[in-house]
Order: structure tokens, then C-alpha cells, then sequence
């Protein structure tokens, strides 16, 4: 059944959060395949340009989301670029005859979500659209890895050794703002943990949230669309109390990460492919790697992407006529990837 907008007659909308391959496509596309008759629009930010998560969202559209009614952000953070495009975007999006009834954004997995709330307090949007809930996506298995601890032993050796070392901690400020700036956490991939490490993942999530924030495990975003909408939090009223390590910073910026993409040849198989991105991810301090590739003698785009030296893949669909069976792939890491270096090993 549809959900009607809120008694206002403001639309909802949900800011999905969370670090670098957490899981927030994969929830939105089962949020989309189980929208429960709610006409739904996206809006999906990337870091990286290449708009993979856009491409792949648009083949699980559906007559609840329109290929059309996605919308891709591609031009670096929301965060930093809210004035230029997000609002714009938004305000096409509700200048359109047929509102929909829910509105999700996916932010790319660097952004801070705290200056897209602040967005909705613009007095163009705020009259029209409330922000339902922020839901920040976490990864299980990485949280209880200690993927974005500080290690204290490891800074108080750095400490001791240089007494002018500064503590820059790029991957723990992000899981820190996007749980702080939360009102659903999704604790994703909690197949892959024992029950032990699911508690310490849950653990260390507690304490950043706010007072009162619920966590619930998922696994592949296997969520019922109520527990993920309609949490009425109109997120926008309070912008104070969701405190961000960079408050007292006037620009944000992501000097802390690099990104870019290439193109590769056809592999000889997909085994020889994944095993060739495992072994550089591990050789190079990759966060991420995702994108589209051609396998030699098949007629299908292979979608391969990896978190770490974790790598998921599939063939989405035949390589159009007239289209290039080319790879291309994004790849995302920590500031000073050996570029160079990650282009030779791929390109080979
Ligand atoms: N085992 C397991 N894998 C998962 C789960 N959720 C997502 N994945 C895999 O993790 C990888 C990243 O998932 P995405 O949904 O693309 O993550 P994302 O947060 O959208 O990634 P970015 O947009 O790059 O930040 C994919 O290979 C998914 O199949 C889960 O619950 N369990």
C-alpha cells in the first residue's frame, strides 16, 4: 500500500550513509524490489565519476522506480557540492507533476551526511520535503576488524616515537560522523560473522550513536521497507544535537582519499580477472574497487567489485550492439595510491 506523504504534506526522504562498499546499493535495491507500492525516486551520489551504483540501480528499475526517477550525482561529494547540486537536483525532482512518495538519496561513501541534512533546512526544500531518517549502513565484519579504530597501542607507539606526530585518522572521523548523524543503524554483512563479533561490531557502533538509535542486523540489505521508512525523525529540526568531528572546520574537503578510473582489457576468464584484483588490492592500499568488465568468448558485462581484498561478481547483462565490451573500473583508496603503479598491474 502506498504511504502517504506526512500530515504536513511534506515528502519524505531518507539519507542512506555509511563508508565505502558498507552495503547501501544493496540495500537500496531490495528497498526498491520490496517498496511495498511506494512510488520511490533516488537520488545517488557517487566519489569516483564512473556512476556505477546509478547503472546498476537503473537495471533494477521498476514501475515503483522509474529509470527516470534516478537520479545520479556524480560530480564528487554531496556534501561539498550541496549548493551546486544537490539542491538543484531536488528541486527539479519536486518540480515534477507526479511526486513520488518517498524520496531516498544515496550519498557516496566519503560524504558527510551532516551537511545534507543541513541542506533540507533551505527554505525552498523544507517546505516541501522532511528528512524521514538518516540510516547509516555499517559493515559488520570491517567494524569488528577494528577497520575504523584508531589502534591505541599503535598511536601511543607513534606518539612516543615522534612527540609532533599528528593523529589523522581519515576512515574513523567518517564512521564517527555518519553514526553520530544517524537515526537507523543497518549493521550489513552479518552473515559473514560469528554471533561473538557481531556483538563487538554493535559494540563499537554504540558508541558513537545518539541516545536512543536503534541498530538492526541485515544481511544483503534484507530489510522490510517499515523498518527502514517512515521513522518520522524530521531530521532537519535537529541539526545541533547530531554533533560532526568537523563542526568547527568551515570546508570539508576529502584530501584524505584518491580516486580514479581506467579501463582494462578483456580478462581470459573471471577467475584469472578477480584473482588479479585481489592480488593488487592487496598489494596497494585499495579501499574499494568496482566497475564493469569484458571476459573473453562472453556475450555478457561482468559487474565485479571488491571491499578490501573482498570481491563480489556477477553478469548483469549482454553488452549492447554497438557498445565496446570494455572494462572500466573506479578505484578508491587512502591519498598517495601508487597510480602508476595499480595501471601497469591492471592493464597487463
Ligand atoms: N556477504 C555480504 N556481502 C554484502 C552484503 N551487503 C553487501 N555486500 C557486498 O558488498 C559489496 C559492496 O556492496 P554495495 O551495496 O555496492 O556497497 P555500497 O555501500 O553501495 O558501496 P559504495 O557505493 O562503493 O560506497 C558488494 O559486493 C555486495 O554484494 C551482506 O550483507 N553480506
Amino acid at each position: 500500500m502506498a504511504q502517504p506523504s506526512n500530515s504536513l504534506g511534506k515528502i519524505p526522504a531518507t539519507i542512506v550513509t555509511g563508508f565505502l562498499g558498507a552495503g547501501k546499493t544493496t540495500l537500496i535495491r531490495h528497498l526498491i524490489a520490496h517498496a511495498g507500492g511506494r512510488r520511490l525516486a533516488l537520488i545517488v551520489n557517487e566519489f569516483g565519476e564512473l556512476g556505477f551504483d546509478g547503472e546498476l540501480l537503473k537495471g533494477c528499475a521498476s514501475e515503483t522506480c522509474r529509470a527516470e526517477d534516478i537520479v545520479e550525482l556524480a560530480n564528487g561529494c554531496i556534501c561539498c557540492t550541496v549548493a551546486d547540486d544537490f539542491l538543484p537536483t531536488m528541486e527539479a525532482l519536486l518540480a515534477r507533476p507526479d511526486r513520488p512518495d518517498h524520496i531516498i538519496i544515496e550519498t557516496s561513501g566519503l560524504a558527510l551526511p551532516k551537511p545534507l541534512v543541513q541542506a533540507f533546512d533551505w527554505p525552498s526544500v523544507r517546505t516541501r520535503v522532511t528528512v524521514d531518517g538518516v540510516v547509516a549502513v555499517i559493515d559488520a565484519d570491517a567494524t569488528a576488524a577494528g577497520r575504523f579504530a584508531t589502534d591505541p597501542e599503535l598511536l601511543a607507539a607513534q606518539r612516543a616515537a615522534d612527540p609532533n606526530f599528528e593523529h589523522d585518522a581519515p576512515l574513523e572521523e567518517l564512521f564517527h560522523d555518519q553514526l553520530a548523524c544517524a537515526d537507523l543503524v543497518v549493521l550489513t554483512k552479518t552473515d559473514l560473522i560469528d554471533a561473538a563479533r557481531i556483538a563487538a561490531a554493535e559494540a563499537e557502533v554504540a558508541r558513537f550513536t545518539r541516545p536512543g538509535v536503534k541498530t538492526v542486523r541485515a544481511s544483503f540489505g534484507e530489510l522490510p521497507a517499515a523498518v527502514l521508512l517512515g521513522l518520522g525523525a524530521a531530521a532537519e529540526d535537529d541539526i545541533a544535537g547530531r554533533k560532526s568531528v568537523h563542526d568547527d572546520e568551515g570546508e570539508h574537503d576529502h584530501d584524505d582519499f584518491d580516486s580514479f578510473w581506467l579501463e582494462i582489457p578483456a580478462a581470459a576468464s573471471t577467475a584469472a580477472l578477480v584473482d588479479r584484483l585481489k592480488a593488487v588490492a592487496g598489494r596497494h592500499d585499495i579501499l574499494r574497487i568496482k566497475g564493469f568488465a569484458a571476459i573473453a568468448g562472453k556475450p555478457m558485462r561482468l559487474v565485479v567489485q571488491g571491499v578490501g581484498e573482498r570481491f563480489g561478481h556477477y553478469f548483469d547483462r549482454a553488452w549492447a550492439a554497438g557498445e565496446a565490451p570494455v572494462g572500466r573500473l573506479v578505484v578508491i583508496g587512502l591519498k598517495g595510491l601508487d597510480q602508476a603503479a595499480i595501471r601497469a598491474e591492471l592493464a597487463a
